[in-house]
């Protein structure tokens, strides 16, 4: 069983686009700036035809390049991070379903919960991202210690094992 993410992907949405020169915000005088109706979220495509189009923009086209070349690189990390994470829990849950042990250890949730919060302050990021990123990992990592065990410990359950 395999995520369904076409969703995520491509989310179904009605964009326009409008380029009036009504509006007091700078992003509807350089670039036409599209409306996605269903969340009312407004997105400027910021490539090179964009600072072709309009040179007073241009540098700034080019330092938010050269800044998405680093969020790439981070996102990248992220991902394989965030694949040896799962490799590692998805081994400890192998280990708790041949133990009889149950998914979830709140107690464990509870050291990580605090250990997080105190990492986030120091590192200047904002607490509540680092208590979603760790809810996200931590229910996904015992939604697959669960499908093991109903598998009777097996883990060629997980269609990747992460
Ligand atoms: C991985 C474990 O199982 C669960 C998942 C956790 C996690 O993803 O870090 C932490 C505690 C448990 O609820 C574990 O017990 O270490």
């Amino acid at each position: 069983m395999s995520a369904d993410i076409s969703g995520w992907r491509k989310p179904v949405r009605t964009i326009t686009e409008s380029n009036d020169q009504t509006g007091a915000d700078v992003t509807d005088d350089v670039e036409a700036v599209a409306t996605n109706h269903d969340t009312d979220e407004r997105s400027s495509t910021i490539d090179s035809a964009a600072a072709r189009e309009h040179p007073e923009v241009a540098e700034t086209v080019a330092k938010i390049k050269s800044l998405r070349k680093t969020i790439d690189n981070i996102d990248g990390a992220v991902i394989h991070l965030l694949a040896e994470r799962f490799k590692a829990t998805s081994q400890v849950g192998v280990l708790k379903a041949e133990a009889g042990f149950a998914p979830a250890d709140y107690k464990r949730e509870d050291y990580q919960i605090e250990r997080l919060q105190r990492i986030a302050k120091d590192a200047g990021l904002d607490p509540n991202i680092a208590e979603m990123y760790r809810e996200f990992v931590v229910t996904e990592a015992k939604k697959r210690h669960k499908r093991i065990a109903d598998a009777g410990g097996d883990p060629g359950v997980l269609d990747v094992f992460a």
